[in-house]
């Protein structure tokens, strides 16, 4: 027997925060953009968003969550400009009330509004039951946001160009590892600490294994330490922590991440953190696995 409609569960999913374990700017490009070479991986955790289809055409979002306020549900938001971007590559008539639970800080370097555009092609290609799979949606992400086409699998991948290479990879000792967040309430942004960088070439990235990734460096760090020199305090803070096996801003900051050997080490930080900075923001969580 079919459900009464207001029993049928809206579809959700998650969109994953994303962790840049390794971030190496090699050039800058005639278009504007930089050629990066980097170590994607992505949180167990991130925002969520789920969705009904209408009829109508329109797109409709909500926005809730502690970080829902100060963002804009209009044209501008990442999650309608890529359902309208969906509706016109796949003349797509229906249409689509969504709603987004913002849990990630905005312009905070974890890729929030790029895993918000990736959930919401994933969420709209089963809403509107499309064959298609979200991986041949790869121009429409990249027109979104350099780092949108990675956020579609939202498993570890290395990353190169301006976003637009990427394949998974696998690194032994990264899946499941336990790994905390940590933000000093400073939004960012991109462009800026994009422009702050000396362009000096400090050399390839080599993804090999975990060893030679913490050998491996965040060159935007310098530049977003001379926006936000808070980042300074949560690197320090971060860096102090037993059991920490890597710790490093991630993308154009200012959120920090570190990876610890065991789930009661991230925890101790977690307090640790929470006891000496209060303001700021941190997340509990573990890399997701393939
Ligand atoms: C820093 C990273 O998050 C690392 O994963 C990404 O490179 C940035 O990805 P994103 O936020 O999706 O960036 P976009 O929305 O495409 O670009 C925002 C701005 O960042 C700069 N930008 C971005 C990506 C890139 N490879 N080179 C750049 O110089 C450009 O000034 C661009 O106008
Ligand atoms: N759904 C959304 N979530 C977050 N930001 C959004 C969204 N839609 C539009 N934006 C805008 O996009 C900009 C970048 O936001 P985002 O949180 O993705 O940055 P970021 O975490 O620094 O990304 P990256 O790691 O890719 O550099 C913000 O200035 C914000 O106003």
């Amino acid at each position: 027997m079919p459900l009464p409609d207001a029993m049928v569960e809206p579809l959700a999913e998650t969109a994953y925060a994303k962790i840049n374990v390794a971030l190496h700017v090699r050039a800058r490009r005639d278009d504007g953009y930089h050629a990066l070479e980097s170590l994607f991986v992505f949180a167990e955790d991130g925002d969520r968003i789920t969705g009904e289809a209408t009829d109508d055409g329109a797109i409709n979002l909500v926005v809730d969550g502690p970080f829902g306020s100060g963002l804009e549900a209009g044209p501008g938001n990442l999650v309608v400009k890529a359902a309208r971007g969906l509706q016109a590559y796949l003349g797509e008539q229906r249409g689509a009330v969504i709603r987004l639970t913002k849990n990630l800080p905005v312009a905070s370097g974890i890729g929030g509004g790029s895993a918000d555009a990736a959930a919401t092609l994933r969420l709209l290609t089963r809403l509107w039951d499309m064959r298609i799979d979200p991986q041949e949606l790869t121009a429409l992400a990249l027109d979104l946001g350099s780092d949108v086409p990675a956020c579609l699998a939202s498993v570890t991948q290395l990353v190169s160009g301006r976003g637009e290479h990427f394949a998974r990879h696998q690194i032994d000792d990264l899946d499941g590892r336990p790994m905390l967040l940590a933000n000093p309430g400073i939004a960012v942004s991109t462009a800026q600490v994009f422009a702050g960088w000396d362009r000096v070439d400090r050399g390839a990235l080599d993804a090999g294994n975990l060893e030679r990734l913490i050998a491996g460096r965040n060159d935007l760090e310098q530049p977003a330490i001379a926006i936000a020199p808070a980042i300074s305090d949560v690197l320090n803070m971060l860096g102090q922590q037993p059991g920490v096996r890597l710790y490093r801003m991630s993308g154009s900051g200012a959120t920090c991440f570190a990876l610890f050997h065991t789930q009661a080490d991230c925890s101790h930080a977690a307090n640790a953190l929470a006891k000496a900075h209060p303001s700021w923001w941190t997340m509990e969580t573990r890399i997701r696995g393939a």
